[in-house]
């Protein structure tokens, strides 16, 4: 493997899908990179590309043409077994919609990554328990997701992601089907998994009370990346930062937080 002090490696990427025989070009020519440490946003309208570009990095679509390196690492020419290895311990995946088995505890859908690799019993139930403590989900873990609330379910979701020890958490508007306050807790620890424990993360959102959460935030319209912020931390509060998505927003169409 190459060595290279950016984790992640995003260049020229393209996606086109062939919809009813018309090819829609839902990302055209991305190129960034992620720090190790860095919690990224990623906003833009309905419809610009987020969901395909977080989709293409967690290798669950293939992109048109392009690279997407992960430690020095071309990703899209993984075989099967690479893939599945991948997807398994470098990165984790938080959903909207949480994503967790029903008939599944919240015990047993966290250690499921775990299972799957025959992991140590005893050092898996010592690590569930101080990610669940964190997370404060200890009163839950015996419950099943119907008997959780959102935003416990959310938070059970994060637990089952820090449990395989990820290179980088993909989520994919994680607050969208969340209260205000649950939002703001699972924003919370989020935020603090990225900086206490120093774990890099990239997040699409539509919400820019979450996004204002991030270090930085890339914008993208058609499928291009629009505009790109950086929140001057410590000096900036999040209110400060708040105000400049807002702004960025406005800019790209509508000046209304729910354009976007
Ligand atoms: N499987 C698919 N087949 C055909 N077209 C698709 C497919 N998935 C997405 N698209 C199209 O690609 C474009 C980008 O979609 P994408 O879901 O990435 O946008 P998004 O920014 O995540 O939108 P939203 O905020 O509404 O979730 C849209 O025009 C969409 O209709």
């Amino acid at each position: 493997m190459n060595y290279t002090d950016k984790l992640l490696e995003v260049r020229d990427l393209h996606k086109s899908y062939a919809k009813g025989g018309i090819p829609t070009k839902a990302l055209n020519g991305i190129t960034f990179d992620v720090l190790p440490g860095e919690f990224l946003g990623i906003m833009g309208a309905s419809g610009s590309g987020k969901t395909t570009l977080l989709n293409c990095i967690a290798t669950i679509i293939k992109p048109t043409s392009g690279q997407i390196l992960l430690s020095g690492t071309n990703i899209s020419a993984f075989g099967s077994d690479e893939l599945a290895m991948y997807r398994g311990s470098k990165i984790g995946y938080l959903f909207q919609d949480f994503a967790l088995l029903d008939n599944l505890t919240g015990r047993e859908n966290i250690l499921l990554p775990l299972s799957i690799h025959d992991a140590d019993v005893r050092l898996s139930e010592k690590k569930l328990n101080s990610i669940a403590e964190f997370l404060k989900i200890t009163d839950v873990l015996s419950k099943f997701p119907s008997q959780m609330s959102g935003g416990q379910k959310q938070r059970v979701a994060a637990a089952r992601c820090l449990i395989s020890d990820p290179d980088i958490i993909l989520a994919d508007e994680p607050t969208g089907a969340l209260d205000t306050k649950a939002a703001r807790l699972l924003m919370e620890k989020l935020q603090e998994i990225n900086r206490a424990k120093n774990r890099t993360i990239m997040m699409v959102t539509h919400d820019p009370n979450a996004a204002s959460f991030c270090s930085r935030i890339l914008f993208i319209q058609d499928g291009k990346i629009f505009h790109e912020l950086r929140r001057q931390i410590p000096s900036e509060t999040r209110d400060e930062f708040y105000d400049r998505i807002l702004r960025v927003m406005a800019q790209m169409g509508g000046g209304s937080a729910n354009v976007l």
